[in-house]
């Protein structure tokens, strides 16, 4: 244990009080793959199917948390100093992701600690730093993490590119561009693992993360 000065304060309502409120345990249901794999669109609809059911979720979603609590540089910078925005904005080199998804980690076990069921869509490309948002989330309780592998092979992620991002990077306009200049580690074994190219629909898919949600005992109905 590291020294420190900083000591966890343990408040009166707990995670247990919040979870019987909702009728439903907070748990956090991590999307990965590669940028078009699907990994937004499936978590949307789940988070859709789920509201519909009248269950309480959020979504954190890689382009959206970009914009705020993990920004790039470019964006502090018109708000804050050069210096702070160098210091805190972040890019796709491999620390900066490694700080991205420590970030979100953290963020997303807050939320799982207020009962909610949490859906995160990161490309998260690094199996390091999946692994130590599992071992912090279930430092709190087993289980609670669900890594989703969205499996789309390279080819039709690419051909998809609704961004244009996968040309741009094959034209050398983008770097660390995962699958073309950058790493993308697989997980071993994910709770959940879906094949984005078998034409299934995400409406489909997103149906078949609920069903195991439920069968895992996250909410009765
Ligand atoms: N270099 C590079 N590599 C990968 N992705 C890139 C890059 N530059 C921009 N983008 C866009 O940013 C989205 C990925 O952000 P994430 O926060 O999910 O990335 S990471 O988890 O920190 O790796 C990703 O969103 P998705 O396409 O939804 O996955 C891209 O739109
Ligand atoms: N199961 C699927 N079948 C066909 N197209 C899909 C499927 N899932 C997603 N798509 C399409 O692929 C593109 C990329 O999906 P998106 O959810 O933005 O991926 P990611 O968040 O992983 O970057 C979108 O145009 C989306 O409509």
């Amino acid at each position: 244990m590291v020294k420190s000065d900083i000591v966890w304060h343990q408040h009166t309502v707990t995670r247990e009080s919040r979870e019987s409120r909702l009728d439903q345990k907070g748990v956090v249901v991590w999307f990965t793959g590669l940028s078009g794999c699907g990994k937004s669109t499936i978590a949307n609809e789940l988070d859709r199917q789920l509201s519909e059911l009248g269950r309480a979720t959020m979504l954190l979603d890689g382009d959206n948390i970009r914009h705020g609590l993990c920004a790039p540089p470019e964006r502090l910078a018109e708000e804050h100093s050069a210096e702070f925005a160098d210091r805190f904005g972040l890019g796709f080199g491999e620390t900066d992701r490694e700080e991205n998804i420590r970030r979100i980690g953290s963020l997303a076990a807050l939320m799982a600690s207020a009962g909610l069921i949490t859906l995160t869509a990161f490309v998260s490309p690094y199996l390091r730093d999946r692994d130590r948002v599992r071992r912090i989330i279930e430092a709190g309780r087993e289980g609670d993490f669900i890594e989703v592998f969205v499996d789309t092979p390279l080819e039709i992620c690419e051909a998809r590119d609704p961004k244009g991002l996968y040309k741009k990077a094959r034209a050398g306009e983008i770097k660390n561009f995962t699958g073309i200049s950058d790493p993308y580690e697989a997980p071993k074994s994910p709770e959940i693992h879906l094949d984005g190219g078998n034409g299934q629909t995400p409406a489909q898919q997103a149906a078949e993360v609920l069903e195991i949600l439920k069968n895992r005992g996250i909410f009765a109905s």
